[in-house]
């Protein structure tokens, strides 16, 4: 995708590049780890980041073809401006089956998406645990075969648990290794494989 950068994006990047080495990362993974650092401003998230090279090449290739996106929550699809979202949250029901399931509302949301998009599908969850646990349920059950995950919920209550199941789950991903993650994690880490240009990366 050709996007215009604003010249204080490109100044960002000058600067934040000055203040850490990122040249250790192969070209998608940089991508994904400029982003989060440039959306934190903190060059520690270079030590936090998890990501497989190949998982994030099928992940970018599902989003170029048109796969389907969908978020745990609005906060992150607000954040991903350069191709349609769905939101787990949004989907119809989702409050009858949180409650009828005794479910957060979600992990039911992510349930009802993955009804209705079991293969092929990129899935960005930035804030809730339950949310990425109920998609490792699924894909554990054979119900969901996801393109990319890219995991990185925050908190203190099950964040940490999630993303280590996550990675033992031997599925496409990204994930962060503390508690540390954020809606506006999961909407970098899909807007830098959205914006990456081959040959000479995002900017
Ligand atoms: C336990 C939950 C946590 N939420 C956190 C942080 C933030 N959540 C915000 C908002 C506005 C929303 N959070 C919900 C997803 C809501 N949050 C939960 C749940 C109770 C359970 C999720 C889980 O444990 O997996 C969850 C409700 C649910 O039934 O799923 C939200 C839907 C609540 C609501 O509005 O009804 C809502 C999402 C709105 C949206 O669609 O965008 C915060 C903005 C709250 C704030 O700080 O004011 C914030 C955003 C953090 C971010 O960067 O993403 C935690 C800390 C992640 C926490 C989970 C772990 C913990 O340690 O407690």
């Amino acid at each position: 995708m050709r996007r215009t950068v604003h010249p204080i994006e490109t100044e960002s990047y000058r600067i934040m590049r000055s203040r850490a080495d990122f040249d250790r990362f192969e070209p998608l993974t940089r991508a994904v780890v400029e982003r989060v650092v440039h959306t934190t401003a903190d060059p520690s998230w270079t030590g936090e980041v998890v990501a497989d090279e190949a998982a994030l090449r099928q992940g970018r290739d599902a989003l170029l073809a048109g796969a389907p996106l969908i978020t745990d929550v609005r906060m992150a699809a607000s954040g991903i401006t350069a191709r349609e979202v769905r939101v787990g949250l949004d989907f119809p029901g989702v409050a009858d089956a949180a409650a009828s399931e005794e479910l957060t509302r979600s992990a039911a949301g992510m349930r009802l998406a993955a009804a209705e998009h079991p293969r092929g599908a990129v899935w960005a969850i930035g804030n809730a645990p339950t949310a990425l646990t109920e998609l490792l349920r699924l894909a554990e059950n054979g119900e969901l075969e996801p393109a990319l995950i890219v995991g990185v919920p925050v908190g203190f209550v099950g964040a940490v648990d999630s993303k280590a199941a996550l990675r033992r789950s031997g599925l496409p991903a990204v994930s962060t290794l503390t508690e540390r993650g954020g809606a506006a994690i999961a909407a970098a880490a899909i807007n830098a494989l959205l914006y990456w240009a081959e040959p000479g990366g995002n900017r």
